[in-house]
């Protein structure tokens, strides 16, 4: 299993990290446009081998994208991150051009790869990539609800009091400040319905704060996150290497699910070894069905951006 990571800053090289302690993928090719970068990178982590106990060969290149011929599973997290204050969006100008450059990199070399979009703003990135590369609507995955997800359950065990691994919860829609949907209705602890344990004054916080949970990271740290965001890549990578039919909320491309067309927006999603092998479209209630539509404007207001 060759895995692919173009960018190999912040998020880009903890992804590398968590891939290589999971010790699945055989081989990790680390890929930025900065001399020697990735290649520093690369070295760096394979340091760690011995250390963490991982078999995975991890290498680097600059701009070299024969290096990463034949890969199964590429990442795209090469772009400028936002600062203090910036949305995502804002971040289109730049990161459109970077991500259709590599996008065209990747598959002139891995004609069969899945591709995991992770850079900013991911929905519209993701939906870049369908435009610019044509592969099939399950070869292409934008990561945000996952990441988002782990921010909900975060939230939740601080309001709850409770381990976090005591937590069950999803995060749908757009990957931006105002579009995120999290499902408070759905979410448990232990199999009871969170609801029986906080007031909707207290759900409505945990909901405002898991949206806000890039941008409070963005203040706190001067540029946004990369732990969590690389532990959620990893995740993704792992279960469509490991073919594990795990459930994620996903950026997929939709025809008609939800009730939405041609945009690709967070949805739960089955990922295997066919990437994302299936949308699973869980009964909204008129609330959150009403905010997945303002999420989906959000998303599509975007996309009018780009210029294909
Ligand atoms: N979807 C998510 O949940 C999520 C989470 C965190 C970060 N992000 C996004 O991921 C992106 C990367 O964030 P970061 O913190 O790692 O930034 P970073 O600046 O640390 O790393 C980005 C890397 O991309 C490289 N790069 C730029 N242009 C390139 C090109 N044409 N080819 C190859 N490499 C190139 C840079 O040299 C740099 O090393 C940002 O757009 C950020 O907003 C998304
Ligand atoms: O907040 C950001 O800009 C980066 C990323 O999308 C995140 O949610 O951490």
């Amino acid at each position: 299993m060759k895995v692919t990571i173009v960018g190999a800053g912040a998020v880009g090289a903890s992804c590398a990290e968590y891939v290589a302690i999971k010790n699945f993928a055989s081989e990790v090719v680390l890929v930025d446009i900065k001399e020697g970068y990735a290649e520093g990178k690369a070295m760096d982590l394979m340091q760690t081998a011995t250390l963490n106990g991982f078999d995975t060969k991890i290498t680097g290149s600059t701009s070299d994208y024969s290096k990463s011929a034949n890969s199964d599973i590429a990442v795209i997290t090469s772009g400028i991150p936002r600062k203090p204050g910036m949305t995502r969006e804002e971040l289109i100008g730049i990161n459109a051009g970077i991500v259709k450059d590599v996008s065209s990199n990747l598959i002139q070399h891995s004609p069969n790869v899945t591709i995991i979009v992770v850079s900013n703003p991911m929905d519209t990135m993701t939906y870049l990539v369908h435009k610019t590369t044509g592969l099939p609507k399950n070869r292409i995955i934008g990561m945000g609800g996952a990441l988002d997800s782990a921010r909900f359950k975060y939230r939740l065990s601080e309001a709850l009091e409770c381990p976090p691994s005591d937590v069950d919860g999803m995060v749908i829609g757009g990957h931006s400040d105002t579009g995120m949907v999290p499902l408070t209705r759905l979410a448990t602890r232990n199999s009871v319905p969170v609801t029986a344990f906080l007031s909707e004054e207290r759900l409505e916080q945990v909901s405002e704060d898991t949206k806000v949970g890039g941008a409070t990271l963005t203040k706190l740290l001067g540029t946004s996150a990369w732990y969590a965001p690389g532990a959620a890549v990893s995740a993704l990578v792992q279960a469509i290497a490991c073919d594990q039919k795990k459930m994620f909320p996903c950026s997929a491309l939709l025809e008609g699910e939800y009730g939405i067309n041609d945009i690709c927006i967070g949805v739960p999603a089955i990922l295997g070894k066919n990437g994302l092998e299936k949308i699973v479209e869980i009964k909204l209630d008129d609330k959150e069905m009403a905010k997945m539509k303002e999420s989906a404007e959000g998303v599509k207001k975007t996309n009018a951006l780009l210029e294909f």
